[in-house]
């Protein structure tokens, strides 16, 4: 006899079962790889994932049944799997959270229960602990019976009892027979990609957002409802207007046309960009895998050699996924994607709710859609046939993901393209030095943008020296040469970026009299000063507390606020300029989505000043700015970290790169470093004299590229434990011939939300042994500690 058996991987919480189990299929029953199924799995059945093609084998009675498949999609496809797989394996996590970042949320199926009342309401007498409120509830309110999250919920439920005592009291009325409880599945529905659409109505509305929601839309015809929340239109505003009568709100399937005319900007590309566009598009025609740094100034037009390409592959009939850092912060770039190719591409923006993307990544695995663009998480999207995978500003942190699994997306595209056999482009003003260093070696070739796409050269640079600048006399936040500059410009209505990595109004508080910084009870750091909000904050953990007007240690007063945030930049531009507008992008003022393009679009219509954290620094392309004023460009210049000055660097590129994009401008960084490598060659445009000093720097220092570098981090809520579990995982690797353990020590924020976190760092040039090393002789020790978490990071 021989039967068909399949493996699956159990979907269980415990992340430390992983092995794949076999099963025999059931006659009738097809599935394949991605698939999710129900299997028994001791006295239970759970859902598990199908992760091998059925195989024949012989036939073998201790193999259990399939118990059902679930209907709908496949979660991952067989080129998802592999990609998991290698994940699991680069990254030392288990196949299962490998496989966390490539199947979204939405495709996982759960069991729901339904409790449905059976005949008339029971004797209330009957029961001891039964509240008389919940049976009325479930009787008078939910004859058709109701989930558990929604009867939780009820206002009613919550008066008759805690979650304990309804739970308890649900439990009884089933064991008496009187409630039934049906547990069904709740699966991820085929859907066809849809959109929902807002096309003006005819009743009028009044109010100063809804108005301009309708011209907004009447403007463009009609508008996708999440491009309208990402315009900055809030969700209640839209549902307001559509209530009204004054839009239509509908639903539309996209049909799309696969061969849908490609429209790329009409403008001719430039000498450089002809170059590199001849580059690529040699490297796509070879289908073998193959990567390019694509290394091109601020404003050179890498976004029209991307789209060329794109192009390209699309013409041959394959098809391409794009990266960037994070789609709201460059709703300029996604446009330009979206006008090039229509309908054949999908935007996965974070203004998608679950199911809409769920939807996009159907129709992406069904061959609708032929250009994917998206933050990190797309570089798994399941498109057939992808021959190109362009990353922009690829040297950036966002594409490594800091939760398990810890995985590099540039690394994980790197990957997908060598199994294709196709391109990686690496496009940047500031490559990530371990890139540039190897295409240096002459690993894969350089494409480079030397100049801008438009007639305008790089900006001029001056560097401000604050210590100076402080020891004659000016304390304040603007050097003299700064704010004389944004004058000129407030009086010519050209218009000024600052640039400071800090919000908030000042760093911290300090006590004059006896020294006391107030800190966050929770994590070892200083509270930071949110004057608007009267407020002292943790940056760590969201910790709040007023502002004391003495010192709560000595009872002396006033406390003095040091060091300076976005808050207190646009407070001194205010001061200074009562008349000008002053617009302020940082986390705090972008908690909804859409608010990034709101305030751009105010900076752009109306702004004279725009204040910022990083979120300024990148991709932002406004002609009229023609100032860009680094306010402390060092303030991350000296953290505990290796890249601390090629981020700097990278930073003070990019945000000069703001300036003097259209016509002539000028950028001026002020800096208590001014003889920094950093400071010098970003304010030079030197990239290739910085990454010169730097890389000399990593190799006397053995730092990467010059060694591979693993961090194990242990973090737990007792200090001891912590302390004595990363020593415990440290000894097995040190020692050894060819690592060189670092540490154990503290994080620079050594505790985070009452938790304590330890790390050592091993270094090695061969990090195939090192991982093999952490697989067999740390995580099983990791996996015997209580209360301490294993947190391993492959650099
Ligand atoms: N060949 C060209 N002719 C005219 N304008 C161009 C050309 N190529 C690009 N541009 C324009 O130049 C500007 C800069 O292009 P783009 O934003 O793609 O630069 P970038 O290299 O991505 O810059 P950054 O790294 O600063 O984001 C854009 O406004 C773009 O429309
Ligand atoms: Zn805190």
């Amino acid at each position: 006899m021989s039967a068909t058996r399949v493996d699956v991987l159990p979907h269980l919480k415990t992340a430390r079962f992983d092995r794949a189990l076999s099963y025999r299929l059931p006659d009738g029953m097809r599935v394949q790889t991605g698939d999710i199924v129900r299997v028994p799995l001791g006295p239970r059945t759970v859902f598990a994932y199908v992760v091998g093609e059925p195989k024949p084998a012989a036939d073998d009675a201790s193999l259990r049944e399939i118990a059902e498949r679930v209907d709908g999609p496949r979660a991952f496809d067989a080129d998802g799997l592999a990609l998991a797989r290698w994940i699991a394996d680069a990254y030392l996590c288990s196949l299962r959270e490998a496989l966390g970042a490539v199947v979204l949320a939405a495709a996982i199926p759960r069991t729901v229960d339904r409790f449905v009342p059976r005949g008339d309401p029971p004797e209330i007498a009957r029961f001891k602990h039964v509240p008389e409120r919940l049976v009325r509830l479930l009787w008078n309110d939910f004859r058709d019976g109701v989930g558990p999250d929604v009867l939780l919920r009820h206002p009613e439920a919550r008066r008759a009892g805690d979650r304990a005592t309804l739970l308890r009291a649900l439990d009884a009325l089933v064991r008496a027979g009187v409630l039934d409880r049906r547990r069904t599945v709740a699966q991820a529905r085929v859907g066809t990609a849809t959109v929902r659409i807002l096309r003006t109505g005819a009743a009028p509305i009044r109010g100063k957002k809804a108005e301009a929601l309708v011209a907004h839309v009447a403007a463009s015809g009609e508008l996708r409802r999440s491009d309208a929340l990402l315009a900055g239109f809030s969700d209640a505003v839209i549902r307001r207007v559509v209530l009204a009568g004054a839009l239509v709100e509908e639903q539309r399937d996209i049909r799309r046309e696969r061969h849908a005319r490609v429209a790329l900007p009409p403008y001719q590309p430039t000498d450089e960009q002809r170059e590199a566009i001849a580059r690529l598009a040699g490297a796509i025609d070879a289908r073998t895998f193959s990567q390019l740094l694509l290394h091109g100034v601020t404003g050179s037009g890498k976004t029209f050699v991307y789209l060329h390409a794109i192009a390209r592959v699309l013409a041959r009939g394959g098809r391409a996924i794009v990266l960037v850092p994070e789609i709201a912060l460059t709703p300029q770039t996604a446009a330009r994607f979206e006008a090039a190719f229509g309908d054949r591409v999908a935007v996965l923006h974070s203004a998608l709710s679950d199911r809409e993307r769920f939807d996009a990544w159907q129709a992406a695995a069904r061959g609708e859609i032929d250009v994917v663009v998206g933050a990190r998480s797309a570089v798994f999207a399941p498109l057939g046939d992808v021959r190109l995978i362009v990353v922009d500003e690829a040297h950036e942190s966002s594409y490594r993901q800091d939760s398990t699994p810890r995985y590099d997306a540039v690394a994980v595209a790197r990957e997908r393209m060598r199994r294709a056999n196709g391109v990686v482009v690496l496009g940047s003003a500031t490559p990530a030095l371990e890139d540039y260093a190897r295409a240096k070696a002459g690993r894969f070739p350089l494409v480079r943008l030397v100049h801008r796409a438009t007639a305008q050269p790089l900006p001029a640079v001056r560097v401000v020296d604050m210590g100076a600048e402080f020891g004659s006399g000016n304390r304040r936040v603007f050097s003299t040469a700064l704010a004389e500059a944004i004058a000129d410009r407030i009086a010519r209505s050209e218009k000024t970026v600052l640039f400071i990595n800090r919000r908030g109004s000042a760093r911290f508080v300090l006590c004059r009299a006896c020294g006391e910084v107030p800190e966050c009870p929770r994590c070892s750091t200083s509270l930071t000063v949110h004057r608007s909000e009267n407020l002292l904050r943790c940056h760590w953990c969201d910790f709040q507390r007023a502002i004391p007007e003495v010192c709560a240690s000595c009872g002396a007063g006033p406390v003095r606020e040091f060091g300076a945030g976005t808050q207190r930049v646009a407070d001194e531009v205010e001061r200074l300029f009562p008349d000008a507008v002053v617009v302020r992008m940082d986390s705090d003022t972008t908690t909804r989505v859409g608010d990034h393009a709101r305030l751009l679009e105010r900076f752009a219509d109306e702004g004279d000043v725009l204040v910022g954290t990083q979120m300024v620094a990148k991709g932002l392309d406004f002609p009229q700015v023609t100032l860009v004023g680094a306010v402390a460009a060092d303030l991350d210049l000296h953290v505990a970290d290796f890249r601390a000055a090629e981020r700097t660097f990278a930073l003070l590129t990019q945000v000069c790169g703001r300036s003097g994009r259209a016509r002539a401008g000028e950028a001026i960084v002020q800096t208590y470093a001014p003889e920094h490598p950093a400071i010098v060659y970003a304010s030079k445009h030197d990239y290739d004299g910085f990454a010169a000093v730097e890389l000399r720097e990593r190799r006397a220092l053995h730092w990467p590229p010059f060694t591979k570098l693993a961090m194990l981090g242990a973090i737990g809520r007792s200090r001891r434990a912590v302390e004595t579990a990363i020593a415990r995982w440290a000894a097995p690797l040190r020692g050894v011939d060819g690592f060189e353990v670092l540490g154990p020590a503290p994080y620079p924020v050594a505790r985070v939300n009452d938790e304590w976190r330890y790390r050592i760092a091993v270094r090695t040039k061969a990090l195939e042994r090192l991982r093999a090393a952490i697989r067999a002789d740390v995580l099983p020790l990791a996996d015997a500690v209580e209360g301490v978490r294993l947190t391993v990071t492959i650099e």
